[in-house]
C-alpha cells in the first residue's frame, strides 16, 4: 500500500516555531515515498545492520527460537502478541496489498489469539489503518527525516495508541518501542522512541490544528486530515451530498466500527431465530438483525446459510426491486442477478423468489412478492460464481460476462444489476481501502457500469425493472451513469425508488436512492429502478 498525503522532497517537514507546520499540500493521490524505487531496498534508519536482525517476512512468530536463544535475556523485551499481529497486518497490507479484514482473523487463528488480545490486535491494526493520514501528517512533523516504510508502520501504531486508545503513554511509547527492537532493530528503536515522545507531548485535539490546513482556506483538505480520508474522497462525498454540512459526520461514521448486520433469509430463517442466537432486530429491514458482539459463523443459521452477514442497505436495494409490480408476465417470474459474486443479494433474491417476501406479506404489503419466481445468477469470475452458488439454494448459476449476454434479450421480469464499483460507499468494513482506491480508475470502471447497464435494461422484457445499484456515492458512478444511459435510450423511464422503500427516511429527492452511514447506519448504497416501457 502506498502512503497517502506525500507530495515530492526529500525532507518532511518540521513545526516552525509558531507551533504551525509547514504543510506538505494535500496530494490528491497516495504516492510511494521518494526515490521512485522499491523502499525496501533502502538503509534503516540506524543506517547500521539493524535488518540483518529484523525478523523474516513479518509472518508467524511460533515456533521460532526467541531472541535470546531458547531462554529470554534480562533486558530483552518479552513478546507481545497483539502488538506483533498488529505490526505484521500493517506490514502485509503495505508490503504485499494484503486485505486487513481477511488477514486478521487468519492470522489469530493461526496463532491461537483469543479474548482480549484479540481484541486488542484487531483495534490496534484497523484503528491505525483508519487513522493513517492523520497519524503521517503528525509523524512527519516530529520526524527529522524519513522513516522506512517498517519504522513508519510502527510510529503508526504507537501514534494510534497516544492519540486515539487508552493506552497510557509510557506503555504506548514502551510496547511499541520494544516492538520496533524486536522487529526491526536497535537503532530503529531510539528513533522511534524520540519521534513517539514528541507526538505524546500533544493530544490529538492540539495537533490537529498544527498538521491539518485551515478550514477556512481549504475546508477539504481539513477534513481530509483531521478524519483521515483521501482528499479526492472527501471531495466525492462533499459533491453526492450537495454541500459541506454533514461531511464531517458522514466522515466520522466512516471511522467508526459498523455493527455486524445478519439477514434472515425469508423461509430459510427467522429475526426471532436470530435473536434467539443473540441478536437484534434492524431497523429498517424486515429481515436484518443486529449483533454486538460475538462470531456470526457460530451462529447455526449463519453456518448452514439460512442466514449470512449482510449490510441492512445491501438487504434493502433487493427487496425494493421485488417489491415493484411489473404486472403479469406469465407463469412464474424470471430474475437475473448480473454480478452476483460473491453472493449477498442473490442470497436474499434466491429465498424470496422460492418463499415470498414473507414479512411483507405479514404487513399487508400490496406488491409483497408472493413466490414462485426462479433466479438466474452470473458472475463473470468462476470463484464468485462458486461462493453465490455455495450460499444459494434454488437458483441456478453460471459463469458469464454480463456485457456479453448468453441468455436471450427481453427473457427476465426483474434484473438486478449490482455493478461493479469503487466501493467508497463501503469504507468503514475495510480499514485500508480508502488509501488503496485510485480515481484514475472510474472513468474505467464508469464505461463497464454503462455496457452493464445497456445489457441489463436488453435483457428484461417491457414492463419489466431493473435495479442499477452501487456500493458508491460517487456521481461518476451513480447518477451519471443513470443520466448518460437514459439520455440514449427512450424505452426505459426511472421509478421513484423511494415508493418501495417506505419507512426509510433521509434518502434524498429522488427518483434514485441514496443510503448513508451517518443517517442509515448502511453502507452508501446507490439504487436507481429503471423500468422497460411497455
Ligand atoms: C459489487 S460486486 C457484486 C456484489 C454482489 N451482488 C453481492 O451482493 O454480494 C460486483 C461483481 O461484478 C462482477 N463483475 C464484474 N464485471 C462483470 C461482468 N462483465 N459480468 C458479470 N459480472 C461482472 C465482479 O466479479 C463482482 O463479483
Amino acid at each position: 500500500m502506498t502512503r497517502p498525503f506525500r507530495e515530492g522532497g526529500a525532507r518532511p517537514f518540521r513545526a516552525n516555531e509558531n507551533g504551525n507546520s509547514e504543510r506538505r499540500a494535500q496530494g490528491e493521490r497516495p504516492r510511494r515515498s521518494q526515490g521512485g524505487g522499491d523502499d525496501r531496498t533502502r538503509r534503516s534508519q540506524s543506517g547500521g545492520d539493524d535488518r540483518a536482525r529484523r525478523s523474516e517476512g513479518g509472518g508467524d512468530d511460533r515456533g521460532r527460537r526467541s531472541q535470546g536463544g531458547g531462554q529470554r535475556r534480562a533486558g530483552r523485551p518479552a513478546r507481545d502478541v497483539a502488538r506483533n499481529a498488529a505490526f505484521d497486518v500493517l506490514r502485509a497490507v503495505d508490503e504485499r496489498d494484503a486485505y486487513a479484514n481477511l488477514l486478521m482473523p487468519r492470522l489469530l487463528r493461526d496463532r491461537g489469539i483469543r479474548g482480549r488480545d484479540a481484541a486488542l490486535a484487531t483495534e490496534l491494526a484497523y484503528g491505525t489503518l483508519r487513522g493513517l493520514g492523520t497519524y503521517d501528517a503528525i509523524i512527519d512533523v516530529c520526524g527529522d527525516r524519513e522513516p522506512d516504510p517498517d519504522v513508519r508502520d510502527a510510529l503508526r501504531l504507537g501514534a494510534h495508541q497516544l492519540l486515539r486508545m487508552r493506552v497510557p503513554p509510557h506503555a504506548a511509547v514502551g510496547t511499541t518501542v520494544d516492538l520496533v527492537r524486536l522487529r526491526i532493530g536497535p537503532g530503529a528503536a531510539k528513533f522511534v522512541n524520540a519521534v513517539l515522545r514528541k507526538i505524546g507531548s500533544r493530544t490529538l485535539e492540539e495537533w490537529l490544528p498544527i498538521v491539518a490546513p485551515d478550514p477556512a482556506d481549504d475546508p477539504v483538505g481539513h477534513l481530509a486530515v483531521t478524519h483521515g480520508h483521501p482528499r479526492w474522497i472527501v471531495s466525492a462525498f462533499r459533491d453526492a451530498l450537495g454541500s459541506s454540512d454533514e461531511l464531517p459526520a458522514l466522515l466520522e461514521a466512516d471511522n467508526a466500527r459498523p455493527l455486524v448486520t445478519l439477514v434472515a433469509r425469508p423461509g430459510r430463517s427467522s429475526v426471532a431465530e436470530l435473536e434467539a442466537a443473540g441478536a437484534m432486530p434492524g431497523r429498517y429491514s424486515p429481515y436484518a438483525a443486529y449483533l454486538r458482539e460475538g462470531d456470526p459463523g457460530q451462529i447455526d443459521a449463519v453456518a448452514e446459510t439460512r442466514a449470512a452477514v449482510q449490510d441492512e442497505g445491501s438487504q434493502l436495494v433487493a427487496l425494493a426491486l421485488t417489491r415493484v409490480p411489473v404486472g403479469n408476465g406469465g407463469d412464474g417470474e424470471k430474475w437475473l442477478d448480473m454480478c452476483a459474486g460473491p453472493g449477498g443479494k442473490a442470497g436474499l433474491l434466491d429465498a424470496i423468489a422460492t418463499h415470498g417476501d414473507l414479512a411483507g406479506q405479514a404487513d399487508g404489503g400490496s406488491t409483497a412478492f408472493a413466490g414462485g419466481a426462479r433466479l438466474l445468477a452470473a458472475d463473470v469470475q468462476y470463484h464468485r460464481a462458486r461462493l453465490v452458488w455455495e450460499t444459494t439454494r434454488d437458483a441456478s448459476v453460471i459463469t458469464a460476462d454480463g456485457t456479453e449476454p448468453v441468455w436471450r434479450p427481453e427473457s427476465f421480469d426483474r434484473v438486478m444489476l449490482d455493478a461493479p464499483c469503487t466501493g467508497l460507499g463501503a469504507l468503514r468494513r475495510r480499514p485500508e481501502a480508502r488509501w488503496r482506491r485510485d480515481p484514475a480508475g472510474i472513468a474505467d470502471l464508469g464505461r463497464l457500469q454503462r455496457r452493464l447497464l445497456g445489457t441489463a435494461l436488453d435483457a428484461v422484457r417491457p414492463g419489466g425493472v431493473v435495479a442499477y445499484v452501487t456500493c458508491s456515492p460517487h456521481l461518476a458512478e451513480t447518477r451519471v451513469v443513470i443520466g448518460d444511459v437514459l439520455a440514449r435510450r427512450d424505452d426505459v423511464e426511472q421509478l421513484d425508488a423511494r415508493l418501495y422503500l417506505p419507512g426509510v427516511d433521509g434518502l434524498g429527492d429522488g427518483p434514485h436512492v441514496q443510503f448513508w452511514p451517518h443517517r442509515h447506519g448502511t453502507d452508501a448504497m446507490f439504487l436507481s429502478l429503471l423500468r422497460k416501457r411497455a
